[in-house]
């Protein structure tokens, strides 16, 4: 996958790109990344990359020119890679909140230009002209794109074919299948007094299973039970659902 990011700060994407499995990936290969600063794309002596805005209020506005030239840069880049239809994603507030889902559609793409913002945000015009869709990672305000950037990428390289091992498969994560995860042990058997659950150390591998889809849907249904009307139970789920229940009501 052919990433870019346009950035101010493209030293705190060192955290993704210097190490873990994000690391790995690009360094693999796996993953072309690249950062494009709009400051390198200034004319004044002042490398100015904001201003205030117009209609006056608090705090500055990214200014439209040297983003324009940072991501007609990047498509370039991209064209130049092989990529020549890349869309451009902004990071914002106002964006579609990231979930699964979304990961799922993003990471369909051969190629992402991710656009952080800074400030107050970027001029419209750019978002008008440049941006394909506008994503964020939750109600609430940050400093800057990068941070949003970094989770949304890191959600999604991860999903790349090949890129986690197979005892790091993607498969078993929460909401893959809508529920949230299951509890998660290992040694020692038993920690300041308490066991590990005996299900998972009898190598019963059906009885297992059982087990982590019931704590799955539990605990779904206790902390997020609204996650619970677009999961889609199989056949052998439903009836240890029932079997469960009857227990319980006995
Ligand atoms: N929540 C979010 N999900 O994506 N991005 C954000 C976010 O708060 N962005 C900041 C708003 C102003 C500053 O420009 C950057």
């Amino acid at each position: 996958m052919w990433l870019a990011v346009i950035t101010l700060f493209p030293d705190m994407f060192d955290a993704m790109t210097e190490s873990g499995i994000t690391g790995r990936a690009i360094k693999r290969g796996q993953v072309q990344f690249s950062c494009v600063n709009p400051r390198d794309f200034t004319i004044d002596n002042y490398h100015r990359v904001d201003d205030r805005p117009f209609g006056g209020g608090p705090g500055m506005v990214m200014l439209p020119e040297p983003l324009e030239k940072a991501i007609l840069h990047a498509k370039a880049k991209a064209a130049d890679a092989g990529y020549p239809e890349v869309p451009v994603v902004y990071m914002s507030p106002q964006g579609k909140t990231l979930n699964e889902s979304g990961v799922k559609q993003l990471v369909q793409y051969d190629g992402l230009i991710v656009l952080c913002g800074r400030y107050e945000g970027i001029d419209e015009r750019i978002i008008e002209q440049y941006v394909d869709q506008e994503w964020s990672i939750g109600d609430y305000v940050l400093t800057g794109g990068e941070l949003p950037a970094m989770v949304m990428l890191d959600s999604m390289i991860r999903r790349l074919p090949d890129v986690m091992t197979d005892n790091q498969s993607a498969e078993q994560d929460s909401f893959v299948d809508g529920l949230l995860d299951c509890p998660h042990y290992t040694k020692p058997d038993v920690f300041n007094g308490i066991a590990v659950p005996a299900v998972l150390k009898t190598g019963h591998h059906l009885n297992i299973e059982k087990w982590r889809f019931l704590q799955r849907y539990q605990r779904t249904q206790a902390r997020r039970p609204e996650l619970l009307e677009g999961v889609q139970l199989t056949r052998q789920q439903k009836k240890w659902l029932m079997s469960e229940k009857k227990s319980e009501s006995l």
